[in-house]
């Protein structure tokens, strides 16, 4: 796993036990899950309006900043359910190398 991603996890994780006064993170684990999946739909509606700006060789930077805030409240949502980030990792590099539509093939089975 990146390190970044593992450090990440580390974070979230001990922020469980944190003051939601002085940590962002513990505000969302202490507001619950809807709060949590309420930041994931924002942040998806973001990344999407912000995708849709980015022309060929102009500045993309805004689609970055939201994907990165997409990614983080996902790591968030997968910690407050106590799962592991290596469990997507896991199924990406199990899906890594088959064409997408054999993996949809064999959902479907
Ligand atoms: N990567 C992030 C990260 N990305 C985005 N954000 C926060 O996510 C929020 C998303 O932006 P919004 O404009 O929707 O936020 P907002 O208006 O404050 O949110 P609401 O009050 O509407 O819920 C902002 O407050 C950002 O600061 C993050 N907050 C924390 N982290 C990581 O989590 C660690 C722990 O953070 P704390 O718990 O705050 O110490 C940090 O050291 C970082 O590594």
């Amino acid at each position: 796993m990146s390190d970044v991603l593992t450090s990440l996890q580390q974070v979230l994780e001990e922020r469980k036990s944190a003051s939601p006064d002085s940590s962002y993170v513990a505000k969302l684990h202490s507001k619950g899950l809807n709060k949590i999946l309420e930041k994931i739909g924002e942040e998806a509606t973001e990344t999407i309006l912000a995708a849709k700006d980015v022309e060929p060789g102009k500045d993309h930077s805004d689609l970055v900043y939201e994907t990165a805030d997409l990614w983080f409240h996902s790591m968030v949502m997968l910690s407050h359910l106590n799962i592991d980030v290596n469990e997507v990792l896991n199924e990406l590099e199990r899906r890594f190398g088959l064409s997408g539509l054999e993996e949809k093939a064999n959902r479907n089975k």
